[in-house]
């Protein structure tokens, strides 16, 4: 995920714009730095950090150059500095205040995910639009009534929004949601949803990665024809 940021969030040195190919990776070199951090190991070689991010070393190169950072031959990269540079590169040093739209299934799940904060993510609000729902505790946080979204977002300070809403219902939060001043929106409904240029909408859709994945499960089937792997 690319958290979006306006000039004035973008910590100082951060101005160039990476390939969209290469920040999902630094999101995978971040989880294995991070690792290695906990573990106390000092530096990794550009071998070794492909290997656990499972992506080709020519890759990780080419990615880290962007960042300035070009390791020392024989030495690798020095572990602490290279994951401080990712983190900042992706905005991980800010503090991110994600609202979740949404307490059905998917969003409680979202809500209850312990990984998110260690990630610099901080779920600070969840929003239904069902009486049952709206006041119930899960986790930690209390249910608030979508009618109030944008008050709730004033009041925690969300800077990002998480739509797990259903499809016909998406756009009209969605537009809420940027009209009250949050330009960083990841939407899991299954439906296309627009907004103006300057705000940045993702969308997760696991329907269509499965038929990704069973496209690419069907070539490796298929004798002669090229080993393409997702994700290669
Ligand atoms: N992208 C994916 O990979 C993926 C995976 C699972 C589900 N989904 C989608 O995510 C969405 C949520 O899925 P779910 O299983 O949690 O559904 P769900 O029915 O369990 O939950 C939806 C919740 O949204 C609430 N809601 C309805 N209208 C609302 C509004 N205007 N404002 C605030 N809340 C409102 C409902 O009260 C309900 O609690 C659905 O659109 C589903 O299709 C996407």
């Amino acid at each position: 995920m690319i958290p979006a940021q306006t000039p004035e969030d973008r910590p100082a040195g951060q101005a160039r714009q990476l390939p969209p190919a290469t920040v999902s990776r630094l999101t995978l070199y971040l989880r294995t730095l991070n690792a290695l951090l906990a573990d106390g190991v000092e530096n990794v070689s550009s071998d070794a950090l492909a290997e656990s991010a499972g992506v080709g070393s020519a890759n990780v190169r080419k990615d880290l150059s962007h960042l300035g950072s070009y390791g020392t031959r024989g030495v690798g990269y020095d572990v602490a500095n290279l994951s401080r540079q990712i983190a900042q590169a992706l905005g991980l040093t800010h503090e991110w205040r994600v609202a979740i739209v949404g307490a059905g299934n998917l969003g409680r799940a979202l809500a209850r995910y312990a990984g998110f904060e260690s990630r610099g993510f901080d779920v600070v609000a969840l929003l239904d639009a069902d009486q049952m729902v709206i006041g119930t505790e899960i986790g930690w946080l209390r249910v608030s009534d979508v009618a109030n979204l944008e008050s709730v977002l004033e009041s925690t300070r969300a800077n990002m929004v998480v739509l797990a809403l259903p499809a016909q219902v998406a756009q009209s939060v969605c537009d809420r949601v940027v009209e009250a001043g949050v330009h960083s929106i990841l939407s899991f409904a299954p439906v296309a949803l627009s907004v103006p240029e300057h705000v940045n909408l993702r969308k997760v859709d696991m329907a269509t990665e499965l038929q990704i994945l069973a496209y690419h499960a069907q070539r490796l089937q298929e004798p002669g024809l090229e080993r393409d792997r997702p994700g290669a």
